[in-house]
């Protein structure tokens, strides 16, 4: 029989339980951001359990109701995920949700002590093509001046971030602000065992991830590193690069993290698409928390994601992140001033599209 390797980071399949108790280490703030995680996590493998019954409980990428608060059509899943990451964290200390799904903030215990936005369903339009989706969390401390102002706020502020991706095998990734850790769901007994911990991104990459049939609506300086990437060995990189889109951040999150990379999605011309398409709370916020504990970046071209503020709940930002040095290089392509193949006045500093 062939012995299948351990991972070079196995740390010997610690529970998620004994990990957080660990972490917390008796005290009580940092407990009830561990029971945040453990209540999240509980519920991403509730989520799994729908995701691998499929469309022998019917079809959950069916599109059902009306468009979610964002615009987009709510899929059945969507809302199932929603429903359940409600009722997990409401066996936590949290005062506010906020939500993909959800018009409003929620205020789920009056004085808990966290505010939790959540894009429950990631990726939803790889739901009925068997392709992984996701969910995302980002966790504040709640402030006591109320619901909004615990949203919007820097996201270097945020105490937690993290994801569940539902994949081939079901992977939890988290940051607790102290590096970045990977746990992988044992169907044996339903519980997250520990991969690895201190996790990092590979500091460069020849491997980008971009909506390439969005080209012509690309604004110049992502045309132009693009174009520089496509050129391969002849080009300005003077490498070949290889290309990835899954549709679904989280699952191109897992794949920086296994093997490195770069995520563009940018602003571009479309109507709509003025600041991208991601949604700075609860998608770009905790990607670029695990991205920068695990020494990658994250920027919108022009300013780190961790330190913009959010003035609407379901505000979109422009988001490129993974590998450090590739984002630094790309943030060149926005701020060179004597970048000549850049004319449009849409993406300068005091352009249409910096936010
Ligand atoms: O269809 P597009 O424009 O390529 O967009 C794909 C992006 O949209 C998303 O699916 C948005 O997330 P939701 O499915 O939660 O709305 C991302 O996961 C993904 O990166
Ligand atoms: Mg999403
Ligand atoms: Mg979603």
């Amino acid at each position: 029989m062939t012995a299948i390797p351990a991972p070079a980071t196995h740390a010997g399949g610690e529970s998620l339980d004994a990990y957080l108790t660990a972490w917390a280490g008796g005290d009580a703030d940092r407990a009830t951001v561990a029971q945040c995680v453990a209540v999240l996590a509980q519920a991403g493998a509730a989520i799994a359990d729908a995701v691998l019954l499929g469309p022998l409980q019917g079809s959950l990428g069916a599109q059902i109701g009306a468009a979610n608060a964002d615009g987009d059509q709510q899929r059945a899943l969507d809302v199932i995920a929603d429903q359940k990451i409600i009722a997990a964290l409401q066996q936590a200390d949290v005062a506010y949700y906020a939500s993909e799904e959800e018009e409003a903030i929620l205020t789920l215990k009056a004085g808990g002590a966290l505010a939790v936005a959540v894009d429950p369903l990631d990726g939803s339009s790889n739901i009925d093509a068997n392709i992984s989706v996701g969910t995302i969390f980002s966790i504040f401390r709640a402030s006591p001046e109320g619901a909004t102002e615990s949203f919007f706020r820097p996201g270097h502020e945020q105490v937690a971030g993290g994801y569940v991706v539902y994949g081939p095998h079901v992977a939890l990734v988290f940051t607790l602000c102290e590096g970045v850790a990977h746990f992988v769901l044992d169907p044996a007994d339903k519980t997250f065992k520990l991969i690895g911990d201190g996790l990092k991104i590979a500091p460069t990459t020849r491997e980008y991830a971009i909506n390439a049939s969005n080209y012509r609506h690309w604004i110049p300086p992502i045309r132009t590193f693009i174009d520089d990437c496509v050129a391969g060995a002849s080009g300005p990189h003077g490498k070949d690069f290889n290309m990835r889109w899954v549709a679904s951040l989280v699952a191109e999150t897992h794949r920086i993290f296994v093997r490195g990379g770069v995520f563009l999605y940018p602003a571009d011309e479309r109507k709509g698409y003025e600041h991208g398409r991601l949604r700075l709370l609860y998608e770009a916020n905790p990607i670029a928390l695990l991205a920068e504990q695990a020494g990658g970046g994250a920027t919108d071209g022009f300013v780190r994601i961790l330190d913009k503020q959010a003035s609407t709940l379901h505000q979109r930002t422009p988001l490129i992140f993974g590998s450090a040095e590739k984002v630094t290089r790309i943030a060149t392509y926005y701020t060179d001033t004597n970048f000549e193949r850049t004319p449009s006045p849409l993406f300068g500093e005091r352009g249409l599209f910096h936010v």
